[in-house]
């Protein structure tokens, strides 16, 4: 018997993506409601009962008014709503033990894009002691512009969107949160996101002065050495050798996370993620998170 799986936000960004994904699977059948339908409470709410799973692909309000539609259907939410709530399940796989919380939850809550960068940087680190929970640490990142959804689309598509912005100044992120708790930091790090003038793909950045860190200088190999082995075997995160050019378009198209370091030897280090937004950041986690709660291969559909 497939999997029914209701999509809902099929339309939008994220949803679509996540769409594309599942679509030629003999192992889902996908419940779809027709485009005049897709917003009418009483046909989503039949096809939450009807879906083993909904895929929540939906602004932070109209995700939290799905959970109350939806019975006792297991549900992803790609929103931001639930992601440090105390009775979701955080949907990052390569945190130590989620696969397992993942696939035994009824409500999973999709890390956020930046999120995925910055959290898959600064656990493994946390967890090593290389960065303290209290320390002070800067992120930066930069996200192609489908990282703001239907409306930032299509004001670049209409050429009118900056070649590229900084935004969210006042250290007020909505991904400082979930940043904050799964990468084990105690002290809200200083985050400056931007967005630059292309479609899809993101870098982000941990830069730290390792020689103020108990432990001193000579932490940029010890740093490399606990992502290596964080990382090692898992199906999409990797850490390679520091690339004089990172582009942060590399790996669109694909659920892959590459990690690599670099730094002058004497204390001053910068580690930066690079994904793409609309895969890894969203709709390939959600699909390797429904992955794991059906007891599919964890790869199925991903590459
Ligand atoms: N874009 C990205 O890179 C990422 C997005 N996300 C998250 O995923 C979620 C969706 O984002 P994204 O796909 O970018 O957003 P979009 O704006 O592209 O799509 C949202 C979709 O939800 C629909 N919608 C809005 N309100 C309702 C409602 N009440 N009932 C049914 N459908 C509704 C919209 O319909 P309409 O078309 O009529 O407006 C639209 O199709 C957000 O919470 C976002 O934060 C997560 C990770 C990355
Ligand atoms: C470029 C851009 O605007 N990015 C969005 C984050 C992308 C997104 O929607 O994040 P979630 O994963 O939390 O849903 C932002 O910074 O608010």
């Amino acid at each position: 018997m497939p999997t029914s799986v209701f999509i809902d936000g099929e339309a939008g960004t994220t949803g679509l993506q996540i769409r594309d994904r599942l679509a030629n699977r003999e192992d889902i059948r996908l419940i779809s409601l027709d485009a005049d339908r897709r917003k009418d409470t009483d046909a989503r709410r039949t096809a939450f009962r009807e879906a083993d799973v909904a895929i929540l692909c939906l602004p932070d309000d109209a995700a939290r008014q799905a959970v109350t539609l939806a019975g006792d259907t297991r549900i992803i939410d790609a929103s931001t709503a639930h992601r440090v709530a105390a009775d979701w399940v955080y949907g990052m796989p390569e945190l130590p033990g989620q696969r397992e919380r993942i696939a035994a939850a009824t409500r999973v809550a999709n890390v956020g894009c930046f999120a995925t960068g910055a959290i898959a940087i600064l656990r493994p680190l946390t967890d090593a002691g290389l960065v303290p929970s209290d320390a002070g640490v800067v992120l930066t990142g930069v996200s192609g512009y489908t990282g703001g959804g239907k409306s930032l689309i299509a004001e670049y598509e209409a050429g009118t969107g900056p070649a590229h912005y900084l935004y969210a100044h006042g250290q007020t992120h909505k991904h400082l949160p979930e940043i904050m708790e799964f990468g084990g930091m105690s002290r809200k790090p200083a985050f400056q996101p931007a967005v630059g003038g292309y479609a899809q793909g993101m870098a982000v950045q941990l830069h730290l002065h390792a020689d103020l860190l108990p432990g001193g200088v000579g932490r940029h190999a010890r740093i490399e050495a606990a992502l290596r082995e964080a990382y090692a075997g898992d199906p999409f995160v990797g850490v390679e050798t520091a690339q004089a050019r990172i582009d942060p378009q590399a790996l669109n198209g694909t659920n892959r996370m590459v990690l690599s370091v670099q730094g002058d030897g004497e204390g001053r280090v910068t580690v930066v993620a690079v994904l793409d937004n609309l895969g890894k950041g969203a709709s390939g986690t959600a699909v390797q998170n429904l992955n794991l709660m059906i007891g599919a291969k964890e790869t199925e559909g991903l590459t």
